[in-house]
This record gives structure tokens, sequence and C-alpha cells, in this order.
């Protein structure tokens, strides 16, 4: 079942640029996706695609510059700003990319705890923190004196102990061991088989092979293919875009081929599928609208081609 749907997503950033000329930059475009409940679906693409403004968008933080369009719905409602404001840090939560996100002022334990819900507010803090190696000395220490590893498992822990409906994890695995990554990977299929719908953005596609049931491909603004885990294998003859076939190719476990040519800017965006310039089966038509969404042996894919 459905718990959270993006809808046909736009966001755009206005910005002054040179001469004081006002600019507008589209990084994100016609986007849509959904998560079910007791599912984890990953989010890859390479940086600066759009991932954490996914995010953001979705937990209603955008910055004061950017204008939204599309919906965001939550079991079936559409959210409104007051609304998210209602539901976020309770069945909508955030392991945000950035550290910054913790409050300065607040001792790591307290802010742990503000996360629980469902439990006893002092054991389930105290029972995470030997989960993910935080020394209970952590507790009374202030943010700024944590290490960006530490910070980044105090992060996931206040998502875990959330027990929330949706849990947004934007780039959760950078800085930490193996053993905590492992930690995390069983924590989100905890929370997904207790009925949460994960959503994990990630660079790791061997991470996002292990933890995820599905995988959201993101190029340029726009998700141009969800496929199942299973998808991936061989060559990638079984994946619908392009892009995922590139992508899937250059690990150095398999081809070790890296794509040609870069991601377009925001604010250059071509005409029709963003992946055209750099694409060996692109035709005139590519170049004329975004394709439309379309369903392929269980997975969706924006391409002409696709088959
Ligand atoms: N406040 C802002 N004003 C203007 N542009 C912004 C702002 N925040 C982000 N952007 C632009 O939005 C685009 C998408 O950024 P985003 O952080 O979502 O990328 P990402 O896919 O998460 O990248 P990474 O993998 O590096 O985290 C970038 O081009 C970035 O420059
Ligand atoms: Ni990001």
């Amino acid at each position: 079942m459905t718990i959270l749907e993006v809808r046909d997503l736009s966001i755009s950033f206005s910005q002054y640029s040179k001469g004081l000329r006002q600019e507008n930059n589209q990084v994100i475009h016609n986007l849509n996706v959904s998560l079910n409940k007791g599912e984890i679906v990953a989010v890859v693409g390479s940086s600066g695609s759009g991932k954490s403004i996914l995010a953001h968008a979705i937990l209603g933080i955008l910055p004061g510059n950017a204008t939204m369009t599309g919906s965001i719905s939550f079991d079936g409602q559409v959210l409104t700003k007051e609304m998210l404001a209602n539901l976020r840090g309770h069945e909508i939560v955030l392991v945000p990319q950035s550290v910054k996100f913790l409050d300065p002022l607040m001792r790591i334990g307290s802010q742990v705890q503000t996360s629980v819900r469902k439990q006893n507010v002092v054991t389930a803090q105290k029972k995470i923190f030997e989960k993910y190696k935080l020394h209970p000395l952590v507790e009374k220490l202030y943010p700024f004196q944590l290490s960006g590893g530490m910070a980044r498992r105090v992060l996931v822990s206040m998502a875990v102990v959330s027990e929330a409906s949706v849990i947004i994890a934007d780039e959760p695995t950078p800085g930490l061991d193996s053993e905590v990554i492992k930690e995390a990977e069983s924590s989100f299929r905890k929370l997904a088989d207790n009925g949460s719908a994960v959503m994990v953005i990630t660079h790791d596609i061997d991470f996002a092979l292990k933890l995820a049931d599905k995988i959201a491909v993101f190029y340029a603004g726009t998700v141009v293919e969800i496929a199942p885990v299973r998808d991936f294998f061989g060559r990638g003859e079984n994946l619908r875009h392009p892009y995922t076939k590139a992508l899937w190719r250059a690990l150095p476990q398999n081809d070790f081929i890296p794509i040609k040519g870069s991601q377009p800017l925001a604010n250059d965006l071509p005409n029709g599928c963003p992946f055209a310039p750099r694409c060996e089966h692109a035709t005139s038509d590519c170049s004329k609208e975004l394709p439309a969404e379309k369903m392929i042996r269980g997975g969706m894919v924006r391409c002409l081609h696709a088959t």
C-alpha cells in the first residue's frame, strides 16, 4: 500500500547571477515516485542531480528561494505546509545528509530522546546508543564535540528510534565502518518489516542493492527508471534505461566503463530527454520532449527506445 506519493514534482531556485540578472534554475522536473509500506526504495544518481532537494521537499524544508509545483501525498492526502509541519519528525523523518541538522545547543542524549515515540524514552535511547556503538558518555556531549562518523551514527539512531511511517535517509553511510553499515541495513529492514516505508539516498550502488527492494535512478532532476533490485545482474540486460545500464556497467566489478560526458546543469538542460546528448541510442525524437513514463516488465522507465 502506498504511504507517500510524489506526483509531477518540479522545483526551481531563483538566484541572482552576474549583473543582478535573476535566473531560475529548475533542479527537479516532472518527478514521480512513490513509497509503499514495508518497502525500501534506494535513490541513486550522480552528485547534483537533485536527490537531497527531493528529500527536503518531502520533509517540507526547502530553502526560501525555492518554488515547488506538483504534489506530495501522505496516506492518500495531499500535504499542505501545515500538515507537513505536524508530521515532520514524527510520521515523516529525515536522516539528513549534513550533520548541521543537529541542534547545536542540545545535548546528544536529549536530542535522540526527543525522537522516541513508541517506547520508554530513556531505555530506547540507551539501547540504540549500544547498537550504534555510541558510548554512554556521548549522551552528555554537544554536536560540535562529535566526529563526523559519530554524528552520522547519532542521526541514523534518531531516525531508527522514531519508528516513523516514512523514513528518508540522505546518504546515511559515509564515514561509517562496515559493522555499523550492517547495523543500519538491518535497522532499515526491520523498520520496513514493521510497516514503515524507507527511502535511502545513496551514491553507493552496492549498498543500495543489498538494502533495497527497488532502485529509483535519478538523472538531471528527474527519475528516469524505477527497477526492482533483481534486475541488476549480468550486463544489465534486464534494465530499461540507457543511463541505468551505463551506471551498472561502470561499476568496478562489472565492465568498469565510465560514462562519457557529464550530466547537464540545472540552468542548461537540453530539450527532451536529459540523457540524450550522452546516449548512443538517441534519435532526433529524443530531443523533442521528456519521454512519458512507461511500465515495462514491472518497472518504470522514461525512454522512447526502451523495450
Ligand atoms: N539553496 C539553493 N539555491 C540554489 N540552488 C540550489 C540550492 N540548493 C541546492 N541547489 C542546487 O540544486 C541542485 C541539486 O542539489 P542536491 O543537493 O539535491 O543534489 P544531490 O543529488 O543531493 O547531490 P549530492 O549527491 O552531491 O548530495 C544542485 O545543482 C544545487 O546546486
Ligand atoms: Ni545530496
